[in-house]
């Protein structure tokens, strides 16, 4: 007998009620990694009750037609080496796809509303290679049209854009934090400087009176879900859960920034605020997010299909220290690397997490100019040559030749 489809409704009949909270915070880019993520970390608040989130896609419309008739509940399969804890997450309690701007934009004005948090990954931002916003983008030209007209906010096309029509929608005297759980660089003050310049292109400079750019480096390895996934969750909670998702039992969140209208308690659910992102952020991004490029580049060359495989097999691990030894000098000293690379083998060595190197490899320019290059610049300004970190760029031309990647 097929089990009955998990809906918020259902729970509170089965007594495991979640109430829904009131709207105080807006997600744009609904993903695995803001299920496991975000939502998450806000479902664990202290203050949980207070802070219930609007989740839209960026694209793909796919997760909030799943989650909508669920009520925005959804499993949370924590999956560690020898198993898995499945638990179920209240704090999404209105869920749409990214055009639904009827809804977006009267959420973003609402002054109750303190919080905008984005997953949109690197390319949603639309960035040049100088971290700038791409005025040759062609999503991106037609936005500012669209915004200059004062046509109907339906038409926007690109994440940023549909932000923008929120804020001009918002009064000046009602201040909220922008926060960008994307794995960029800097990420605040790049979202900060791409929105001034489309408001600038825009003739909407005033719409950004009064918001915050909160940076973050955001850490919990989250695959994309499988049926299989989905049939295990049904087979051992009973439930059937269109929406859950599955991530290792690992989750960090580090976040610098004035949130002016409030903002859950993530501090007691395991986030960390602090007033200097960038050696936690270098550390993420250059040693588990370099690290996964090496391993995807070394592995897909080797016809490897996951992470664990990868660092399962001699050669990956052999590139993989040589770029890391390389890695860890170019992150700021106050910060420990050694004890954080160790974790992060056991990480990456969690075979029960099926992380594919072609979820990885996607994007990978992008991916290197940010991951990789600061890494030989940093060597190189050092007077080393960097063999690490430069055979990390030769993989990923090995890889393009062969038509391995993007
Ligand atoms: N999955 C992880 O392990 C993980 C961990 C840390 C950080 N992140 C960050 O979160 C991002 C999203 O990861 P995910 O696992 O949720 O991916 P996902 O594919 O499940 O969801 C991505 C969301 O972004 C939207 N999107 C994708 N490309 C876009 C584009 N070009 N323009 C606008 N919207 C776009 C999608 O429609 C979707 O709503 C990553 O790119 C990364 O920056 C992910
Ligand atoms: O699309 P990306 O490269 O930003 O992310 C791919 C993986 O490296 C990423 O999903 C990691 O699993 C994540 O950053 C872990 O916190």
């Amino acid at each position: 007998m097929t089990a009955p489809r998990l809906t918020r409704a259902r729970l509170a009949v089965a007594g495991r009620a979640l109430p829904a909270a009131p709207v105080r915070m807006v997600h744009v880019g609904a993903g695995a990694f803001h299920r496991a993520h975000q939502a998450w970390f806000t479902a664990r608040a202290s203050d949980a009750t207070e802070w219930g989130i609007a989740a839209f896609t960026g694209r793909s419309p796919d997760i909030a037609g799943r989650l909508a008739p669920q009520g925005g509940v959804f499993t949370l399969v924590e999956r560690g080496p020898r198993g898995d804890r499945f638990g179920h997450v209240g704090s999404i309690v209105e869920a749409y796809a990214g055009n639904r701007m009827e809804r977006f934009v009267p959420l973003v004005a609402d002054s109750r509303v303190a919080v905008i948090t984005l997953t949109i990954t690197e390319a949603g931002y639309r960035l040049t290679a100088d971290g700038a916003l791409d005025l040759t983008d062609s999503d991106t030209t037609r936005d500012i049209a669209v915004l200059r007209a004062g046509a109907t906010s339906d038409r926007l096309r690109t994440p940023l854009g549909r932000i923008l029509a929120g804020l001009a929608a918002r009064s000046p005297d009602a201040p909220i934090a922008l926060v960008s759980c994307d794995n960029l660089p800097d990420n605040g003050r790049l979202t900060g400087s791409a929105l001034a310049s489309l408001a600038d292109a825009s003739g909407l400079g005033p719409a950004l009176e009064g918001v915050s750019f909160v940076s973050t480096s955001v850490d919990r390895i989250t695959p994309r879900t499988t049926a299989a996934d989905l049939d295990a969750v049904e087979a051992a909670t009973g439930w059937r859960d269109e929406a859950a998702v599955v991530a290792e039992p690992f989750a960090d969140w580090t976040l610098s920034g004035e949130f002016p209208a409030g903002r859950p308690a993530w501090e007691t659910a395991g986030a960390r605020l602090v007033d200097d992102i960038a050696p936690f952020e270098q550390r993420k991004l250059l040693l588990l997010n370099g690290g996964h490029l090496v391993l995807a580049f070394e592995g897909l060359l080797r016809g490897r299909t996951t992470v664990a495989a990868a660092i399962a097999d001699p050669e990956c691990r052999q590139a993989l220290d040589a770029f890391w030894a390389e890695a860890a000098r170019a992150v700021d000293p106050g910060v420990d690397t050694a004890e954080y690379r160790r974790a992060l083998v056991t990480r990456f060595e969690n075979g029960r997490i099926e992380h594919r190197l072609d979820q990885i490899a996607v994007d990978t320019a992008t991916k290197l100019r940010l991951r990789v290059q600061p890494v030989i610049d940093a060597e190189r300004a050092a007077g080393r040559d960097a063999p690490g970190a430069t055979a990390v760029v030769d993989a990923w031309h090995r890889c393009r030749e062969a038509g391995l990647v993007e």
